[in-house]
């Protein structure tokens, strides 16, 4: 909890700091203060737990013991932690044959000894891949001062052949929770035929995120392979979203009375939490149940892992947008054109988006600090620009330049704080600034956010959906609980809920993809 309440305190860190018990992190500089104090204020599920293992670096033993701490941390739950009763059974998984296996072989599917397919309890993906030689290369995570490689290991996801639950005494539930995010039905989708694969005839849908637990109104959604056939071939969500929702012992009593044994939630860091939660409530009433969650955030703002579905869509799809705004300013006498991104906290959209198209001028992000105004500010580069190229496109983050903005205070139905419009803001402000020194300009403002955010997966997030929602299925029958799936070095892995989202993931300012980003805009620093 330390390295998270000195994130939301200090208002500037340095790059490494040495925590108090004496190990070395690396800290993003404008880490993600408005977020954790966010998640922290709802009150009601903060997971952070476990990240400064209380390391003496003069201990000549002190990788092993930070390799068993990490071991710890990384362990995933599983349902014999708590029923040391719980018996395996053989899959029911069809490798080879796509018939569900449980009607052809009801003992399991027949073991073959030249080649197996399974995924042993033991193997393990390898977190870290860059050995930096120093604490001051670019991007360096390091441990100790020395940046010293000490390997660190996830669990892979996929079939095991030993399973926790028998496909008829399966009830599962998909419930997708908090904004869209294309690629939400690809993932349904595919949890769905994965189950079926299993051998799993009652699969339902709770309508509107968590608040179908709750919504006397909102009724279960039957599904089967024949219902979700198609649906990635729209964005949104088969099931439908929303914000806020009830408590989490209410969540349960409902799964409970509809008898629900796997519950699936897609979702990002609030419907991580509330999923954590719900596990930790099945194991205090000593329920039999999986959850298991699969990370949805079109900001990509999840920790540990590659990436988040919907996220290469958003990018690619911004794309267009910043076309659009780069020939309208090409086009236009003095055209300045703005995009406005998603990104609440996190940068990621504005900064791929911004890389891709090589059209955007300046590119603004929460984790960065700009000025507008001034010698140094945003509107004198405009300026330059104007004057030396005769037009400019700009690209923002829509959590970039909050502190320009009245606070309103304002909070979603979930606890997230109602964001003020800077992309309308620095709109007027260009406008203003040109109109006060007499040159004239020409200014379009473009807000694709909802339109990237309903459209459909693109190819490599379909792929990436099928893989993760397989995955999901794997865990739970597995017998696996509180773990979510994600993408790890491009290998798939399932982690513990609480590691990913003991803070949103944000832009390191200090790396190399910021640096990038930079060289390519050919920006100089706002401040
Ligand atoms: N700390 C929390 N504990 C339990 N449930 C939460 C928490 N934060 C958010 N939720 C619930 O998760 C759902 C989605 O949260 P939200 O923040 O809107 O989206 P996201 O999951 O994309 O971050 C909402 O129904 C909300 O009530
Ligand atoms: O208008 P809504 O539905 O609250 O969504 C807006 C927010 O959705 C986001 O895309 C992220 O959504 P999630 O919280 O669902 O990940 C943010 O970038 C944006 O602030
Ligand atoms: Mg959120």
């Amino acid at each position: 909890m330390e390295a998270l309440s000195r994130a939301i305190t200090a208002p500037k860190l340095p790059l490494h700091e040495r925590t108090s018990n004496g190990s070395y992190f690396r800290l993003a500089r404008r880490s993600l203060r408005p977020s954790s104090r966010r998640i922290a204020e709802t009150g009601r599920v903060f997971a952070c737990q476990g990240q400064n293992p209380a390391i003496e670096f003069s201990d000549p033993d002190w990788k092993s013991k930070f390799r068993k701490d990490f071991e710890r941390r990384f362990n995933i739950p599983h349902i014999t932690d708590i029923f040391d009763d719980a018996e395996p059974i053989p899959s029911t998984f069809s490798l080879k044959m796509r018939t569900p296996v449980s009607e052809v072989y009801a003992g399991g599917y027949p073991s073959d000894e030249e080649w197996h397919g399974y995924i042993n309890n033991n193997d393990r993906v390898l977190l870290k891949v860059i050995n930096y030689s120093s604490p001051t290369s670019a991007g360096a995570e390091c441990i100790d001062p020395n940046c010293t490689w000490v390997e660190q290991w996830v669990h892979r996801a996929g079939p095991r052949e030993k399973i926790y639950f028998k496909p008829e005494a399966v009830k599962a539930a998909i419930v997708t929770c908090g904004g869209l995010c294309p690629g939400l039905n690809d993932v349904i989708r595919h949890i769905v035929i994965t189950l079926e694969n299993y051998g799993v005839r009652k699969i339902v849908g709770i309508p509107f995120g968590y608040r179908g637990f709750s919504e006397k109104s909102l009724t279960e959604m039957q599904l089967s392979r024949k219902v979700v056939q198609n649906i990635h071939l729209s964005g949104g969500s088969l099931l439908g979203v929303s914000r806020g929702g009830p408590e989490v012992s209410e969540i349960v009593d409902n799964m409970e009375e509809r008898g629900i044994n796997m519950l699936f939630v897609l979702g990002g860091n609030g419907t991580h939490a509330g999923a954590n939660a719900i596990h930790n409530e099945c194991r205090k009433r000593k329920l039999r149940v999986a959850v298991v969650g699969v990370p949805k955030t079109i900001d990509n703002d999840i920790l540990l892992m590659d990436k988040t579905f919907g996220f290469d869509t958003a990018v690619e799809e911004a794309q267009r947008a910043i076309n659009s705004a780069y020939i309208e300013a090409h086009s236009a006498y003095h055209g300045v054109g703005i995009v406005k991104l998603m990104g609440r906290d996190s940068g990621f959209i504005a900064m791929h988006a911004a890389l891709a198209s090589g059209q955007v001028d300046i590119c603004l992000i929460p984790e960065v600090p700009f000025n507008l105004h001034g010698p140094h500010g945003v509107l004198m580069h405009l300026k330059y620009l104007i004057e030396t190229k005769g037009s400019a496109v700009v690209c923002v983050a829509e959590g970039a330049g909050q502190s320009f903005l009245e606070r309103t205070n304002a909070k979603d139905a979930s606890g997230n704080n109602v964001l003020g419009d800077f992309g309308v803001h620095i709109q007027q402000e260009t406008k203003k600034y040109f109109k006060e020194i007499g040159v004239p300009v020409d200014v379009k403002y473009i807000d694709p956010t909802y339109m990237i955010r309903a459209i459909r997966a693109n190819a490599s997030d379909g792929i990436l959906c099928t893989v993760l929602g397989q995955n999901a299925v794997h865990g739970a029958f597995a017998g696996y609980s509180g773990i979510t799936v994600g993408i790890c070095n491009t290998h798939y892995v399932y982690f513990p809920i609480p590691e990913v989202i003991s803070h949103p993931r944000a832009v390191d300012p200090n790396s190399r993809m910021w640096h990038r980003c930079l060289t390519s805009t050919g920006q100089p620093d706002f401040v």
